[in-house]
């Protein structure tokens, strides 16, 4: 193993339109290849324009990885040097690995900003790496599969939690809903892991905080007329209401920055419907580059370092 030479720290995230001229390529790449309707393009602009144009999304994973790459280069282990992979926009993963090789990177430990697996998220972003490294040679990549249950990880999540329930008068009854980006049904037929990665972390802060009432809920369906995971967050809100509750924290604990899904679908969409519904509804602060969070993710990356090609 090349010790002394610099490791190469791949950061692998979905990204965002940084104009809004940019936003009927990338759906269009989100698609596959299929441009959208014209209906579908200017509901995703207007979602874009209620949250101020743009999403903050690229800037924060900016910070996100060069954040990181900050505190591996103080912790006395190996330098890394950081290269963005972005899933949907430039620079692309495969740009990302192209300059690694390019760099003379040999080795490279590549994380992906979601914390749990599944075989559409993560596992996508790591088969699109593991190609263009296969295709161009190198460099030799060791993969992060999912970080959801690191006790860093859990504890910065945890530390959320407690301050959501913080914007609540003592004595309120707020029950907590943990929330992911749905996917399509069909994912449990191959047995993918994500839903009970989901109930995992969510479980394990509950019992860090000794939560009372707490729930699941995915969020952001796409509309693509399969069915999808299920129940979503709106219903779950309607659901509580229902039962009489009228205090919610949703924590969408299966995202790591402020961006469309949060900015709006909880804060607006979400919001809209809770208040309706007679219910307060509060919300976590994303991870961002927080320095605790990227704390949490450099040991996730260390211990991935030395298990080298065990794993792999
Ligand atoms: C699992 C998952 C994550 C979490 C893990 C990860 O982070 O990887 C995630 C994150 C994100 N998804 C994002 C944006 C979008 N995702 C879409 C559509 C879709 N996402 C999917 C899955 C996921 N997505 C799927 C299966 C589709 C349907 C595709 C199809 O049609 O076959 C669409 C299309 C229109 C719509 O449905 O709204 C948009 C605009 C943004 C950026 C937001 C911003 O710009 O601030 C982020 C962080
Ligand atoms: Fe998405």
């Amino acid at each position: 193993m090349a010790k002394n030479e610099v490791l190469g720290l791949l950061v692998m995230a979905y990204g965002t339109p940084r104009s809004a001229e940019e936003i009927l390529p990338y759906y269009t790449h989100i698609r596959r290849g299929r441009p959208p309707s014209q209906e579908q393009l200017d509901d995703l602009t207007r979602r874009y324009q209620a949250i101020g144009g743009v999403s903050p999304l690229a800037a924060i994973t900016e910070r996100q990885a060069y954040g990181l790459a900050e505190i591996l280069n103080v912790d006395g282990g190996r330098k890394v040097r950081p290269y963005i992979g972005l899933k949907h926009t430039s620079p692309f993963i495969e740009d990302a690995v192209k300059a690694m090789n390019h760099d003379g990177i040999e080795e490279a430990v590549g994380i992906v900003l979601a914390p749990h697996y599944s075989t559409m998220s993560i596992g996508s972003y790591q088969k699109t790496a593991l190609t263009a490294s296969a295709s161009l040679g190198g460099p030799k990549l060791w993969l992060i599969d999912s970080w959801h249950m690191h006790p860093l990880f859990l504890q910065v999540l945890a530390n959320r939690v407690a301050e959501g329930l913080q914007k609540f008068s003592s004595n309120a009854e707020v029950t907590t809903i943990f929330s992911a980006h749905s996917l399509p049904e069909k994912i449990l037929q191959i047995g993918d892991p994500y839903p009970d990665q989901l109930k995992e972390s969510g479980e394990a802060v509950a019992r860090m905080l000794q939560l009372k009432h707490y729930t699941f809920a995915w969020q952001s369906a796409g509309q693509t007329g399969e069915p999808w995971l299920g129940p979503d967050i709106l219903d779950k809100l309607r659901e509580l209401a229902k039962a009489g509750c009228r205090n919610v924290l949703s924590c969408s604990q299966g995202f790591v920055a402020d961006h469309l899904e949060v900015l709006y679908d909880i804060d607006i969409e979400a919001k809209q419907l809770a208040a309706q519904l007679g219910i307060r509804l509060e919300r976590t602060h994303q991870m961002n580059d927080d320095r605790e969070f990227l704390k949490a993710l450099a040991a996730v990356v260390r211990e991935r370092e030395n298990k080298g090609d065990e794993t792999a």
